[in-house]
């Protein structure tokens, strides 16, 4: 089940990323949060590095959100649908990431973004 080539691994990752959009409204919503907030850096004049920086917030935020949907899958797949005390935590503590990066993102947005209101 090995990809021999790296365009295969390419397939996968944006398999991958396809299915948590399609499946995931947390996900859907960062990306439309993506795309109001570029267009608002855009309309705003942004510099190179706030730029820099903005990208580098979402980044963070949409790739915590595909880590806990990944660890969702794979605590699915091992407990089905009985309850489990250690799935329960590595439910909550990737939950808890995708939190703070949230929160992080909310005001990096707010430091970014107010001045130029
Ligand atoms: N197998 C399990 N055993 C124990 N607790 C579980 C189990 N599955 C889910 N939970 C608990 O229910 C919560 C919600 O789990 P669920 O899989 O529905 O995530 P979710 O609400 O869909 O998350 P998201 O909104 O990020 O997609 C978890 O954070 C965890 O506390």
């Amino acid at each position: 089940m090995k990809n021999r080539h790296l365009a295969d691994s390419f397939k996968c990752a944006f398999r991958g990323i396809f299915q948590a959009f399609k499946t995931e409204r947390n996900f859907k919503l960062h990306v439309l949060a993506t795309i109001i907030v570029l267009l608002l850096a855009w309309y705003f004049n942004f510099t190179k590095w706030e730029y820099i920086i903005l990208v580098i917030t979402i980044l963070i935020v949409m790739i915590t959100e595909l880590l806990n949907t990944a660890v969702e899958y794979t605590v699915d797949l091992v407990c089905g649908n009985k309850y489990n005390q250690l799935g329960k935590y590595a439910k909550d503590i990737a939950a808890g990431a995708t939190l703070l990066a949230a929160f992080g993102a909310v005001i990096i947005g707010c430091i970014l973004f107010i001045p130029k209101i």
